[in-house]
Protein backbone atom coordinates (compact mmCIF):
# COMPACT_ATOMS: atom_id res chain seq x y z
CA UNK A 1 0.00 0.00 0.00
CA UNK A 2 2.48 2.78 -1.09
CA UNK A 3 1.68 5.87 0.79
CA UNK A 4 4.07 8.47 -0.74
CA UNK A 5 5.75 11.79 1.25
CA UNK A 6 7.07 14.25 -0.56
CA UNK A 7 9.10 14.97 2.20
CA UNK A 8 10.71 11.60 3.19
CA UNK A 9 10.81 9.86 -0.12
CA UNK A 10 13.46 12.50 -1.36
CA UNK A 11 15.31 12.61 1.85
CA UNK A 12 17.72 10.11 1.07
CA UNK A 13 20.16 10.37 3.88
CA UNK A 14 23.71 10.58 2.83
CA UNK A 15 26.51 8.81 4.48
CA UNK A 16 27.83 12.06 6.02
CA UNK A 17 24.24 13.01 7.59
CA UNK A 18 24.48 9.73 9.47
CA UNK A 19 24.75 8.78 12.78
CA UNK A 20 21.50 10.40 13.68
CA UNK A 21 20.77 11.15 17.07
CA UNK A 22 17.45 11.03 18.38
CA UNK A 23 16.34 14.45 19.42
CA UNK A 24 15.05 13.06 22.29
CA UNK A 25 17.75 11.21 23.61
CA UNK A 26 16.44 8.03 24.13
CA UNK A 27 18.57 5.64 25.81
CA UNK A 28 21.06 8.04 24.29
CA UNK A 29 21.35 6.05 21.16
CA UNK A 30 21.42 7.32 17.43
CA UNK A 31 18.68 5.65 15.29
CA UNK A 32 17.71 4.67 11.89
CA UNK A 33 15.48 6.68 9.78
CA UNK A 34 12.37 4.68 9.18
CA UNK A 35 10.32 4.19 6.18
CA UNK A 36 7.25 6.14 5.85
CA UNK A 37 5.07 2.62 5.62
CA UNK A 38 7.11 1.29 8.76
CA UNK A 39 6.28 4.56 10.42
CA UNK A 40 2.08 4.06 9.40
CA UNK A 41 2.14 0.50 10.51
CA UNK A 42 3.73 1.75 14.09
CA UNK A 43 1.28 4.29 14.86
CA UNK A 44 -1.29 2.05 13.70
CA UNK A 45 -0.01 -0.03 16.62
CA UNK A 46 -0.08 2.59 18.90
CA UNK A 47 -2.04 5.43 18.44
CA UNK A 48 -5.25 2.60 17.29
CA UNK A 49 -4.12 -0.38 19.64
CA UNK A 50 -7.33 -0.18 21.33
CA UNK A 51 -9.53 0.41 19.05
CA UNK A 52 -8.08 -2.63 16.77
CA UNK A 53 -6.84 -5.01 19.82
CA UNK A 54 -10.00 -7.02 19.52
CA UNK A 55 -9.06 -7.80 15.67
CA UNK A 56 -6.96 -10.46 14.36
CA UNK A 57 -3.43 -10.90 12.63
CA UNK A 58 -5.53 -11.59 9.11
CA UNK A 59 -7.97 -8.58 9.71
CA UNK A 60 -5.17 -6.67 9.86
CA UNK A 61 -3.39 -7.79 7.30
CA UNK A 62 -6.50 -7.52 5.09
CA UNK A 63 -7.03 -3.82 5.76
CA UNK A 64 -2.90 -3.25 5.09
CA UNK A 65 -2.74 -5.15 1.82
CA UNK A 66 -6.00 -4.07 0.20
CA UNK A 67 -6.47 -0.50 2.10
CA UNK A 68 -8.43 0.94 -1.24
CA UNK A 69 -10.82 1.79 0.65
CA UNK A 70 -10.66 5.44 1.37
CA UNK A 71 -11.56 5.31 4.86
CA UNK A 72 -8.56 3.23 5.59
CA UNK A 73 -6.28 5.53 3.29
CA UNK A 74 -7.52 8.32 4.97
CA UNK A 75 -6.57 6.90 8.57
CA UNK A 76 -3.05 5.86 7.52
CA UNK A 77 -3.05 8.97 5.90
CA UNK A 78 -3.34 10.87 9.57
CA UNK A 79 -1.13 8.60 11.43
CA UNK A 80 1.61 8.99 9.15
CA UNK A 81 1.47 12.40 9.13
CA UNK A 82 0.98 12.87 12.67
CA UNK A 83 3.97 10.53 13.26
CA UNK A 84 6.26 12.56 10.80
CA UNK A 85 5.45 15.89 12.81
CA UNK A 86 6.89 13.65 15.62
CA UNK A 87 10.70 12.15 16.35
CA UNK A 88 11.80 11.18 13.09
CA UNK A 89 13.77 8.27 15.34
CA UNK A 90 10.25 6.14 16.08
CA UNK A 91 11.79 5.71 19.34
CA UNK A 92 8.97 5.23 21.20
CA UNK A 93 7.74 1.08 21.49
CA UNK A 94 4.70 -0.25 19.49
CA UNK A 95 2.12 -1.24 21.39
CA UNK A 96 1.58 -4.67 19.37
CA UNK A 97 4.27 -6.84 19.21
CA UNK A 98 6.02 -6.75 15.40
CA UNK A 99 5.37 -10.70 15.12
CA UNK A 100 1.80 -9.21 15.03
CA UNK A 101 2.39 -7.39 11.49
CA UNK A 102 2.58 -10.93 10.00
CA UNK A 103 3.73 -10.95 6.41
CA UNK A 104 5.58 -7.17 6.92
CA UNK A 105 9.61 -6.71 6.78
CA UNK A 106 11.35 -6.72 10.13
CA UNK A 107 11.64 -4.12 11.95
CA UNK A 108 14.22 -2.70 13.25
CA UNK A 109 14.32 -1.94 17.06
CA UNK A 110 14.10 1.82 17.58
CA UNK A 111 16.82 1.02 19.93
CA UNK A 112 19.57 -0.14 17.81
CA UNK A 113 22.98 1.32 17.59
CA UNK A 114 23.78 1.65 14.02
CA UNK A 115 27.85 3.06 14.37
CA UNK A 116 30.16 0.31 13.04
CA UNK A 117 31.90 -0.62 16.40
CA UNK A 118 35.15 0.78 16.09
CA UNK A 119 38.43 -1.58 16.30
CA UNK A 120 41.92 -1.01 17.73
CA UNK A 121 45.14 -3.32 18.73
CA UNK A 122 44.07 -3.45 22.08
CA UNK A 123 40.10 -4.06 21.66
CA UNK A 124 40.08 -6.05 18.57
CA UNK A 125 36.64 -6.99 16.84
CA UNK A 126 34.76 -10.09 17.82
CA UNK A 127 34.51 -12.51 14.59
CA UNK A 128 31.68 -14.64 13.17
CA UNK A 129 31.85 -16.36 10.13
CA UNK A 130 28.91 -17.79 8.56
CA UNK A 131 29.35 -20.82 6.01
CA UNK A 132 32.26 -21.31 8.05
CA UNK A 133 33.24 -25.25 6.58
CA UNK A 134 33.35 -24.84 3.10
CA UNK A 135 36.46 -24.02 0.99
CA UNK A 136 37.45 -20.55 2.09
CA UNK A 137 36.02 -20.38 5.80
CA UNK A 138 38.18 -22.89 7.46
CA UNK A 139 41.22 -20.48 5.98
CA UNK A 140 39.40 -17.39 6.36
CA UNK A 141 39.29 -18.32 10.57
CA UNK A 142 43.17 -19.35 10.83
CA UNK A 143 44.13 -16.14 9.25
CA UNK A 144 41.75 -13.78 11.67
CA UNK A 145 42.94 -15.87 14.31
CA UNK A 146 46.42 -15.57 13.77
CA UNK A 147 45.37 -11.56 13.77
CA UNK A 148 42.72 -11.15 16.55
CA UNK A 149 43.28 -14.20 18.00
CA UNK A 150 42.04 -17.64 18.47
CA UNK A 151 39.40 -16.79 20.60
CA UNK A 152 38.40 -13.95 19.13
CA UNK A 153 36.85 -15.13 15.68
CA UNK A 154 34.07 -17.84 15.55
CA UNK A 155 33.47 -20.79 12.81
CA UNK A 156 30.07 -21.62 12.24
CA UNK A 157 28.14 -23.79 9.77
CA UNK A 158 25.08 -26.31 9.46
CA UNK A 159 27.56 -28.75 9.35
CA UNK A 160 29.38 -31.17 11.89
CA UNK A 161 32.83 -29.80 11.70
CA UNK A 162 36.14 -32.27 11.20
CA UNK A 163 38.04 -32.62 14.56
CA UNK A 164 41.16 -30.89 13.53
CA UNK A 165 38.80 -27.67 12.63
CA UNK A 166 37.10 -28.56 16.17
CA UNK A 167 40.00 -28.54 17.95
CA UNK A 168 41.49 -25.24 15.99
CA UNK A 169 39.22 -22.89 17.74
CA UNK A 170 35.52 -21.86 18.77
CA UNK A 171 33.13 -23.67 16.43
CA UNK A 172 29.23 -23.25 16.81
CA UNK A 173 26.29 -24.80 15.05
CA UNK A 174 24.28 -21.64 13.52
CA UNK A 175 21.76 -21.86 10.76
CA UNK A 176 21.37 -18.63 8.93
CA UNK A 177 17.66 -19.12 8.15
CA UNK A 178 17.24 -19.23 11.35
CA UNK A 179 17.26 -15.96 12.34
CA UNK A 180 16.61 -16.15 16.34
CA UNK A 181 19.37 -18.24 16.40
CA UNK A 182 21.57 -16.02 14.45
CA UNK A 183 20.88 -13.28 16.66
CA UNK A 184 21.57 -15.15 20.07
CA UNK A 185 24.77 -16.26 18.37
CA UNK A 186 25.61 -12.45 17.52
CA UNK A 187 24.54 -11.34 21.02
CA UNK A 188 25.63 -14.09 23.42
CA UNK A 189 29.17 -13.81 21.91
CA UNK A 190 29.18 -10.06 21.72
CA UNK A 191 30.03 -10.19 17.90
CA UNK A 192 31.40 -7.13 16.21
CA UNK A 193 32.29 -8.70 12.84
CA UNK A 194 30.23 -10.71 10.64
CA UNK A 195 31.91 -12.60 7.41
CA UNK A 196 28.72 -13.88 5.73
CA UNK A 197 29.89 -16.79 3.97
CA UNK A 198 27.07 -19.53 3.75
CA UNK A 199 26.11 -19.77 -0.03
CA UNK A 200 24.90 -22.32 -2.40
CA UNK A 201 27.33 -22.08 -5.15
CA UNK A 202 26.88 -21.64 -9.16
CA UNK A 203 26.37 -25.04 -10.23
CA UNK A 204 24.70 -26.42 -6.84
CA UNK A 205 22.49 -23.50 -7.29
CA UNK A 206 21.31 -24.42 -10.79
CA UNK A 207 20.78 -27.67 -10.21
CA UNK A 208 18.97 -26.86 -6.41
CA UNK A 209 17.29 -22.97 -7.25
CA UNK A 210 14.92 -23.24 -4.21
CA UNK A 211 17.58 -24.36 -1.57
CA UNK A 212 19.70 -21.09 -2.97
CA UNK A 213 16.84 -18.90 -3.10
CA UNK A 214 16.26 -19.46 0.03
CA UNK A 215 19.95 -19.39 1.57
CA UNK A 216 21.54 -17.09 -0.71
CA UNK A 217 18.32 -14.69 -0.13
CA UNK A 218 16.54 -15.21 2.50
CA UNK A 219 19.41 -16.12 4.82
CA UNK A 220 21.27 -12.72 3.05
CA UNK A 221 17.93 -10.58 4.75
CA UNK A 222 18.57 -12.77 8.18
CA UNK A 223 22.17 -11.55 8.41
CA UNK A 224 21.70 -7.54 7.30
CA UNK A 225 19.10 -7.45 9.76
CA UNK A 226 21.30 -8.90 12.72
CA UNK A 227 24.20 -6.87 11.64
CA UNK A 228 22.28 -3.64 11.11
CA UNK A 229 20.35 -4.46 14.44
CA UNK A 230 23.50 -4.79 16.59
CA UNK A 231 25.58 -2.21 14.84
CA UNK A 232 28.30 -5.00 13.30
CA UNK A 233 31.00 -4.68 10.18
CA UNK A 234 29.92 -6.85 7.50
CA UNK A 235 31.33 -8.52 5.34
CA UNK A 236 29.59 -10.24 1.86
CA UNK A 237 31.45 -12.03 -0.91
CA UNK A 238 30.02 -11.46 -4.17
CA UNK A 239 31.89 -12.78 -7.01
CA UNK A 240 32.30 -12.62 -11.08
CA UNK A 241 28.97 -14.22 -11.11
CA UNK A 242 27.35 -11.73 -10.47
CA UNK A 243 27.75 -10.72 -14.37
CA UNK A 244 26.35 -11.97 -17.33
CA UNK A 245 26.18 -12.29 -20.95
CA UNK A 246 25.34 -8.49 -21.19
CA UNK A 247 27.88 -7.43 -19.37
CA UNK A 248 31.12 -6.14 -20.70
CA UNK A 249 33.61 -9.12 -20.51
CA UNK A 250 36.99 -8.25 -20.89
CA UNK A 251 36.93 -6.59 -18.28
CA UNK A 252 34.01 -6.02 -16.46
CA UNK A 253 34.44 -3.22 -14.32
CA UNK A 254 33.12 -2.17 -10.92
CA UNK A 255 29.68 -0.53 -12.44
CA UNK A 256 28.11 -1.73 -15.47
CA UNK A 257 25.20 -3.93 -16.74
CA UNK A 258 24.30 -6.98 -14.05
CA UNK A 259 22.65 -9.46 -15.72
CA UNK A 260 23.24 -12.79 -14.46
CA UNK A 261 21.35 -15.61 -15.46
CA UNK A 262 22.12 -18.10 -12.70
CA UNK A 263 20.17 -17.93 -9.31
CA UNK A 264 23.49 -17.65 -7.84
CA UNK A 265 24.59 -14.73 -9.56
CA UNK A 266 21.14 -13.02 -8.83
CA UNK A 267 21.32 -13.54 -5.72
CA UNK A 268 24.93 -11.92 -5.31
CA UNK A 269 23.85 -8.76 -7.04
CA UNK A 270 20.75 -8.74 -4.86
CA UNK A 271 22.92 -8.91 -1.92
CA UNK A 272 25.55 -6.28 -3.11
CA UNK A 273 22.33 -4.00 -3.36
CA UNK A 274 20.86 -4.42 -0.96
CA UNK A 275 23.79 -4.13 1.18
CA UNK A 276 24.71 -0.94 -0.13
CA UNK A 277 20.95 0.12 0.98
CA UNK A 278 21.51 -0.70 3.99
CA UNK A 279 24.70 1.60 4.08
CA UNK A 280 23.06 4.60 2.56
CA UNK A 281 19.57 3.49 4.61
CA UNK A 282 20.96 2.85 7.74
CA UNK A 283 24.37 3.31 8.02
CA UNK A 284 25.69 -0.53 8.11
CA UNK A 285 28.75 -0.61 7.41
CA UNK A 286 28.97 -3.23 4.69
CA UNK A 287 31.75 -4.29 2.29
CA UNK A 288 32.06 -6.62 -0.22
CA UNK A 289 34.20 -7.86 -2.91
CA UNK A 290 33.90 -9.83 -6.09
CA UNK A 291 36.14 -12.99 -5.76
CA UNK A 292 36.99 -14.41 -8.83
CA UNK A 293 37.65 -18.06 -8.97
CA UNK A 294 39.42 -19.24 -5.96
CA UNK A 295 41.89 -21.79 -6.09
CA UNK A 296 43.13 -23.54 -2.60
CA UNK A 297 45.35 -26.54 -1.94
CA UNK A 298 43.78 -27.58 1.67
CA UNK A 299 40.02 -27.57 1.02
CA UNK A 300 37.40 -28.90 -1.51
CA UNK A 301 35.03 -26.92 -3.82
CA UNK A 302 31.80 -26.52 -2.94
CA UNK A 303 29.97 -26.98 -6.57
CA UNK A 304 31.07 -23.71 -8.54
CA UNK A 305 32.34 -23.67 -11.77
CA UNK A 306 35.33 -22.73 -11.40
CA UNK A 307 35.74 -26.20 -9.36
CA UNK A 308 38.28 -27.39 -12.23
CA UNK A 309 40.81 -24.90 -11.12
CA UNK A 310 41.20 -26.47 -8.10
CA UNK A 311 40.53 -30.00 -8.29
CA UNK A 312 43.52 -30.28 -11.49
CA UNK A 313 46.19 -30.18 -8.88
CA UNK A 314 45.07 -33.08 -7.27
CA UNK A 315 44.22 -35.08 -9.86
CA UNK A 316 47.78 -34.26 -11.36
CA UNK A 317 49.67 -35.39 -8.65
CA UNK A 318 47.83 -38.28 -8.00
CA UNK A 319 46.96 -40.03 -11.72
CA UNK A 320 49.17 -37.89 -13.99
CA UNK A 321 46.39 -36.80 -15.96
CA UNK A 322 43.05 -34.50 -15.33
CA UNK A 323 39.46 -34.52 -17.17
CA UNK A 324 37.86 -31.08 -16.80
CA UNK A 325 34.26 -30.41 -17.39
CA UNK A 326 35.07 -26.32 -19.31
CA UNK A 327 36.35 -26.07 -22.65
CA UNK A 328 39.90 -25.43 -23.67
CA UNK A 329 39.65 -22.31 -23.97
CA UNK A 330 37.02 -21.01 -20.95
CA UNK A 331 39.22 -17.89 -19.70
CA UNK A 332 38.04 -16.94 -16.05
CA UNK A 333 39.60 -14.37 -13.58
CA UNK A 334 41.25 -16.73 -10.69
CA UNK A 335 42.90 -15.98 -7.29
CA UNK A 336 44.97 -17.72 -5.17
CA UNK A 337 42.92 -18.47 -1.83
CA UNK A 338 46.06 -16.03 0.63
CA UNK A 339 45.64 -13.40 -1.55
CA UNK A 340 41.37 -13.65 -1.36
CA UNK A 341 41.44 -13.89 2.12
CA UNK A 342 44.12 -10.85 2.44
CA UNK A 343 42.12 -8.35 0.43
CA UNK A 344 38.78 -9.82 3.05
CA UNK A 345 41.24 -8.44 5.77
CA UNK A 346 42.29 -5.86 3.94
CA UNK A 347 38.86 -4.05 2.81
CA UNK A 348 37.64 -4.60 6.73
CA UNK A 349 40.39 -2.58 8.39
CA UNK A 350 40.24 0.26 5.27
CA UNK A 351 39.19 3.27 7.07
CA UNK A 352 35.84 3.93 5.93
CA UNK A 353 36.79 7.32 4.33
CA UNK A 354 39.15 5.87 1.47
CA UNK A 355 36.13 3.20 0.33
CA UNK A 356 34.09 5.12 -2.54
CA UNK A 357 31.94 2.59 -3.01
CA UNK A 358 30.34 -0.62 -1.05
CA UNK A 359 31.39 -3.41 -3.19
CA UNK A 360 34.70 -3.82 -5.47
CA UNK A 361 36.45 -6.45 -8.21
CA UNK A 362 39.29 -7.99 -6.73
CA UNK A 363 41.40 -9.56 -9.51
CA UNK A 364 44.75 -11.53 -9.80
CA UNK A 365 45.03 -13.29 -12.74
CA UNK A 366 42.69 -15.02 -15.46
CA UNK A 367 43.81 -18.28 -17.41
CA UNK A 368 41.86 -21.05 -19.44
CA UNK A 369 42.37 -24.42 -18.75
CA UNK A 370 44.73 -25.34 -21.52
CA UNK A 371 47.05 -22.60 -20.33
CA UNK A 372 46.13 -24.37 -16.86
CA UNK A 373 47.44 -27.85 -18.33
CA UNK A 374 50.58 -25.87 -19.98
CA UNK A 375 51.73 -24.60 -16.76
CA UNK A 376 51.19 -27.98 -15.16
CA UNK A 377 53.02 -30.00 -17.44
CA UNK A 378 56.29 -27.52 -16.87
CA UNK A 379 56.55 -29.82 -13.55
CA UNK A 380 54.80 -32.78 -14.62
CA UNK A 381 56.03 -33.34 -18.06
CA UNK A 382 53.86 -36.49 -18.72
CA UNK A 383 50.79 -34.98 -17.36
CA UNK A 384 47.77 -35.46 -19.50
CA UNK A 385 44.38 -32.77 -19.82
CA UNK A 386 41.18 -34.16 -21.79
CA UNK A 387 37.95 -32.52 -21.94
CA UNK A 388 34.43 -33.79 -20.86
CA UNK A 389 32.17 -30.81 -21.04
CA UNK A 390 29.50 -30.12 -18.77
CA UNK A 391 27.07 -28.37 -20.36
CA UNK A 392 25.54 -26.44 -17.21
CA UNK A 393 29.13 -25.23 -16.04
CA UNK A 394 30.06 -24.24 -19.70
CA UNK A 395 27.05 -22.03 -20.47
CA UNK A 396 27.58 -20.40 -17.10
CA UNK A 397 31.10 -19.81 -17.81
CA UNK A 398 30.77 -18.45 -21.03
CA UNK A 399 28.46 -15.88 -19.50
CA UNK A 400 30.84 -15.01 -17.30
CA UNK A 401 33.94 -11.98 -17.33
CA UNK A 402 37.15 -13.20 -18.77
CA UNK A 403 38.92 -10.95 -16.93
CA UNK A 404 38.28 -8.35 -14.01
CA UNK A 405 39.26 -4.51 -14.10
CA UNK A 406 40.04 -3.90 -10.17
CA UNK A 407 41.47 -0.75 -10.67
CA UNK A 408 39.15 0.82 -7.86
CA UNK A 409 40.40 -1.77 -5.07
CA UNK A 410 43.78 -0.70 -5.75
CA UNK A 411 42.99 3.16 -6.05
CA UNK A 412 41.26 3.39 -3.31
CA UNK A 413 42.50 0.91 -0.54
CA UNK A 414 45.81 -0.64 -2.07
CA UNK A 415 44.86 -3.50 -3.28
CA UNK A 416 47.76 -5.70 -4.90
CA UNK A 417 48.16 -9.59 -5.85
CA UNK A 418 51.22 -11.78 -4.95
CA UNK A 419 49.86 -15.25 -6.55
CA UNK A 420 50.30 -15.14 -10.56
CA UNK A 421 49.87 -18.21 -12.55
CA UNK A 422 53.22 -19.64 -12.15
CA UNK A 423 53.64 -19.11 -8.08
CA UNK A 424 49.91 -20.31 -8.39
CA UNK A 425 51.28 -23.68 -9.71
CA UNK A 426 54.36 -23.94 -7.99
CA UNK A 427 52.20 -23.65 -4.87
CA UNK A 428 49.56 -25.88 -5.46
CA UNK A 429 51.42 -28.95 -6.73
CA UNK A 430 54.27 -28.37 -3.93
CA UNK A 431 51.54 -28.70 -1.66
CA UNK A 432 50.19 -31.81 -3.32
CA UNK A 433 53.33 -33.24 -3.61
CA UNK A 434 54.45 -33.65 -0.07
CA UNK A 435 51.20 -34.68 0.87
CA UNK A 436 51.40 -37.64 -1.57
CA UNK A 437 54.94 -38.19 -0.56
CA UNK A 438 53.53 -38.26 3.15
CA UNK A 439 50.44 -40.47 2.07
CA UNK A 440 53.13 -42.72 0.47
CA UNK A 441 55.19 -42.72 3.97
CA UNK A 442 52.42 -43.64 6.12
N1 LIG B 1 35.08 -20.38 -3.64
C1 LIG B 1 35.05 -19.49 -4.62
O1 LIG B 1 35.67 -19.67 -5.68
C2 LIG B 1 34.25 -18.26 -4.46
C3 LIG B 1 33.45 -18.06 -3.37
N2 LIG B 1 32.70 -16.91 -3.26
C4 LIG B 1 31.84 -16.72 -2.11
O2 LIG B 1 32.55 -16.94 -0.91
C5 LIG B 1 31.69 -17.55 0.06
C6 LIG B 1 32.33 -18.81 0.58
O3 LIG B 1 32.54 -19.66 -0.53
P1 LIG B 1 32.95 -21.19 -0.35
O4 LIG B 1 33.62 -21.42 0.94
O5 LIG B 1 33.62 -21.58 -1.59
O6 LIG B 1 31.51 -21.87 -0.34
P2 LIG B 1 31.15 -23.42 0.00
O7 LIG B 1 30.02 -23.80 -0.87
O8 LIG B 1 32.37 -24.23 -0.03
O9 LIG B 1 30.64 -23.31 1.52
C7 LIG B 1 29.43 -22.73 1.87
C8 LIG B 1 29.07 -23.18 3.25
O10 LIG B 1 27.78 -22.65 3.56
C9 LIG B 1 27.15 -23.58 4.43
N3 LIG B 1 25.70 -23.39 4.47
C10 LIG B 1 24.77 -23.79 3.59
N4 LIG B 1 23.53 -23.52 4.05
C11 LIG B 1 23.69 -22.90 5.24
C12 LIG B 1 22.79 -22.38 6.21
N5 LIG B 1 21.46 -22.46 6.05
N6 LIG B 1 23.30 -21.82 7.34
C13 LIG B 1 24.64 -21.76 7.53
N7 LIG B 1 25.54 -22.24 6.64
C14 LIG B 1 25.07 -22.81 5.51
C15 LIG B 1 27.55 -24.94 3.85
O11 LIG B 1 27.40 -25.97 4.83
C16 LIG B 1 28.98 -24.69 3.44
O12 LIG B 1 29.89 -25.14 4.42
C17 LIG B 1 30.35 -17.79 -0.64
O13 LIG B 1 29.47 -16.75 -0.31
C18 LIG B 1 30.71 -17.71 -2.11
O14 LIG B 1 29.64 -17.23 -2.87
C19 LIG B 1 32.71 -15.95 -4.22
C20 LIG B 1 33.47 -16.14 -5.34
C21 LIG B 1 34.35 -17.25 -5.52
C1 LIG C 1 33.43 -17.98 -8.93
C2 LIG C 1 32.47 -18.45 -7.92
O1 LIG C 1 31.70 -17.67 -7.42
C3 LIG C 1 32.40 -19.88 -7.55
N1 LIG C 1 33.69 -20.47 -7.45
C4 LIG C 1 31.61 -20.63 -8.59
O2 LIG C 1 32.22 -21.07 -9.56
O3 LIG C 1 30.37 -20.70 -8.45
Amino acid sequence: MPLSCPDTDNAMPSPASRPRRCPRRCAGNSHAPLALHELSKRSLCRGFSDEISDINQEDFEIVWVSAASMPVVRMLREVAGRMLQGPACGCRTPALPCRFLGTSPRQIPADANFHSTSFSEADPPRVLITGGLGQLGVGLASFLRKRFGKDNVILSDIRKPPEHVFLSGPFIYSDILDYKNLRETVVNNRVTWLFHYSALLSAVGEANVSLARAVNITGLHNVLDVAAEHGLRLFVPSTIGAFGPTSPRNPAPDLCIQRPRTIYGVSKVHAELMGEYYYYRYGLDFRCLRYPGIISADSQPGGGTTDYAVQIFHSAVKNGRFECNLEPGTRLPMMYIDDCLRATLEVMEAPAESLSMRTYNINAMSFTPAELAQEVLKHIPEFQITYNVDSVRQAIADSWPMNFDDSNARKDWGWKHDFDLPELVTTMLNFHGSESRIAQAN
